[in-house]
């Protein structure tokens, strides 16, 4: 026997504990293996006019045998010579694959496209099997060889006789593998049940290019015996047949214009296991120092679990038609976590396992690129088809929503033009630019009101006060809202009438423009701003001046009031700059500093409560009939009226807010009061 050498002993250990996490892959290494054995036979017929080969006999077979427990991976490509064998499977890490790609690099091109880089795939396979050996004939020689190892202390190489029937009698090897005997914890059938070795193909191998073949066991009927009577019952039998378990030709390799849309969606749906087509398919193809192709997918629904913390974002990384991982993480950023698809590069560099990809720049150049197509194919659904765009939205648009707020607004001018919002003037979705673009002149900002339900939201007195200005208002009902909004502070509308400073830098425009000039535009920065918090800056100069003077005026009876209301209920009570008209509501609650009323409710609703408290303040529509009765139970010293009129205006301004009130039984007692 002859030893494996001492670093190659303890790789092979570290290989076979460690390196790879999941041991079903052995069958993907051997499967690339024969295809590459494959290529370097088919590389050799296209330089070397002597070697004829039968190109449509190159074939990698998978043959099972559960009384022997073997399995067998063949193939007919250029096998090995007892020199190669000892060479190539006697040192671990030496890959004879990379070898032959360096000393081929001038003829290589596209013909052939071979897998192995690193010189240990073939190893894998003692992670199921006690004993491999490769029979193998090297192309263009008589002499056929077997090596065979346990993987634990070294190998032999013989001769195998041309009488023996493990002879080959053509060029190629079979790799065979006599399965690990079962243990407790561990059961090695599996990979002798066709079903099981049919998904392993389908799953890993499926796009390599060779066929690989399988002997399937089927079932057919009987054909009818000719003096069958008329009780005769339909007889089935099992036989054989050799199928081609993988696909071949990856999808994402053809051109546009050769596949169908039936042929991608039906690839989505089997690859990505959903039952709705994908809303938008788009590829990409990267050339240059990184060549990738990548096949992406935007599904139709949102999987039930895309906002739990299970739910694994990532494509499907290939090299070189070979899966290397399921779910790569790497290429896409969070909020587009949904994406689905395949990427495929023979460039990205793999460390030794091909589980554990390396955080190269490579995957980050990729993950960019990605990014960018997915952001302009969202861009041009949502300016060409707003309806498939609405329910893309409806699906995926809190994720957009949170990748705002988790970059802390980093990424609001990359996504901010992506969202919609309920428009409480147009009743129907918009996007920030859209709002903009609908601005009568002289709004400063844009306005929006967050809650949890749209209907309630259109009817509260301040979003009534704020469309009564003609403003609109983006009616906000998911809890993320507001936080995105907060991120995002502001929003840069593009291409706006230009607002000018007077009427005679406006009249000098619309000359120019009488006289065939264009009408000028500029970008806008408008402000968020939630309805009931700060200060609108809505009212006219006048406005504000009545509301001051009213405010301090009533200084007295405020301060009552506040006192009325019990310590820290509100930060203060005042005139209201928001609602102004007779016919507005009495009274409405608003927010001071950075958090929201709204805000305020969804941290306290969340798993982990924060006791983040906004600053409330009651403001009073001084136009209103019931200020003049506040005024008067004042001016009377009715300090209980005071107190009772000032507890239902808060608390009717709560539940217009849809906040909950305090103390909902003092409630109904002082609305009893009123009636008594
Ligand atoms: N079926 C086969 N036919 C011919 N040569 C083979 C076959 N299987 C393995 N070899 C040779 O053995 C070498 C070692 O194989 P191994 O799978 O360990 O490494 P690799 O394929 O080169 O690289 P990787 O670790 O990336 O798979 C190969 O490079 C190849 O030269």
């Amino acid at each position: 026997m002859r030893k494996f050498k001492t670093e190659s002993k303890k790789l092979l250990d570290l290989m076979i504990n460690s390196i790879y996490t999941n041991r079903e892959i052995f069958l993907r290494e051997l499967v690339s293996n024969a295809s590459d054995a494959i290529d370097k036979l088919y590389l050799k017929s296209l330089t070397d006019a002597s070697a004829q080969i039968d190109q449509a006999n190159l074939a990698i077979t998978v043959t099972p045998d559960k009384d022997a427990r073997t399995l067998t991976i063949s193939d007919n490509g250029i096998g090995m010579t007892a020199e190669e064998l000892e060479k190539n499977l006697g040192t671990i890490a030496h890959s004879g694959s990379e070898e032959f790609k360096a000393a081929n690099a001038d003829k290589q091109g596209d013909a052939v496209d071979i897998i192995g880089r690193f010189g240990v795939g073939f190893y894998s396979a003692f992670m199921v099997a006690k004993e491999v050996s490769v029979v193998t004939r090297a192309f263009g020689s008589e002499e056929c060889n077997r090596w065979t190892s346990d993987g634990i202390e070294g190998y032999t190489i013989e001769a195998v006789p041309a009488d023996d029937p493990a002879y080959r009698q053509t060029a190629g090897s079979d790799v065979i593998l006599t399965l690990k005997d079962n243990a407790d914890e561990a059961s090695y059938d599996e990979y002798l049940e066709e079903y099981t070795l049919k998904d392993l193909i389908r799953r890993y191998s499926n796009y390599v290019r060779y066929p690989v073949q399988m002997m399937i066991t089927k079932s057919r009927q009987k054909e009818k015996p000719e003096d069958a009577g008329d009780d005769y019952k339909p007889e089935w039998e099992d036989y054989q047949e050799l199928e081609t378990i993988n696909s071949m030709t990856p999808i994402w390799k053809k051109r546009g214009s050769d596949v169908t849309p039936e042929e991608y969606n039906e690839f989505y749906k089997s690859t990505f296991h959903d039952w709705e087509d994908p809303a938008r398919t788009f590829s990409l193809h990267a050339e240059g120092t990184l060549e990738y192709d990548a096949l992406l997918f935007i599904p139709g629904k949102a999987p039930f679990d895309l906002y739990s913390r299970d739910y694994e974002k990532g494509l499907e990384l290939y090299s070189s038609n070979v899966l290397i991982m399921e779910k790569c993480a790497d290429l896409l950023p969070d909020y587009y976590n949904f994406v689905r698809g395949v990427v495929d590069s023979a460039d990205v560099t793999l460390n030794i396992s091909r589980e554990t990809l390396q955080q190269t720049r490579q995957l980050q150049a990729m993950e960019r690129r990605i990014e960018k197509k997915v952001t302009s194919e969202l861009e041009s659904m949502r300016d060409n088809d707003r309806d498939d765009y609405v329910k893309f939205f409806e699906n995926f648009g809190r994720g957009l929503k949170y990748g705002i707020y988790q970059s802390y607004g980093m990424k609001k001018d990359e996504l901010g033009g992506l969202l919609l919002f309920w428009s409480a003037r147009e009743q129907k979705y918009v996007t920030l630019q859209e709002y903009a673009e609908a601005m009568p002149e002289g709004q400063k900002a844009v306005y929006y009101a967050a809650g949890d339900d749209r209907e309630r939201l259109a009817k509260m007195p301040v979003v009534k006060a704020v469309l009564a200005k003609g403003y609109d208002v983006l009616l906000c009902t998911e809890d993320v809202d507001e936080f995105c909004f907060q991120a995002m502070r502001d929003f840069e509308a593009k291409g706006l009438p230009k607002a000018y400073e007077d009427d005679a830098a406006r009249e000098a425009a619309q000359k120019a423009q009488a006289d065939g000039a264009e009408p000028e535009t500029e970008d806008r920065t408008l402000e968020l701003k939630n309805v009931s918090s700060g200060d609108l800056d809505l009212a006219t100069e006048e406005e504000k001046k009545s509301a001051e003077e009213a405010a301090k005026a009533n200084e007295d009876l405020f301060s009552a009031m506040k006192e009325a209301l019990g310590e820290d209920v509100v930060t203060k009570v005042t005139v209201s700059a928001r609602l102004t008209a007779a016919d507005d509501a009495p009274s409405c609650v608003s927010a001071e500093g950075p958090v929201s009323l709204e805000m305020e409710k969804v941290l306290s609703a969340g798993p982990a409560p924060e006791d983040v408290k906004s600053q409330r303040v009651l403001e009073v529509n001084a136009a209103h009939p019931v200020f003049a009765k506040l005024q008067a139970a004042q001016q009377a010293g009715d300090k209980d009226k005071l107190a009772l009129y000032t507890s239902l205006l808060y608390d009717q301004a709560l539940l217009t807010e849809g906040l909950p009130v305090a103390d909902p039984v003092a409630f109904a007692q002082n609305v009893c009061k009123l009636m008594a």
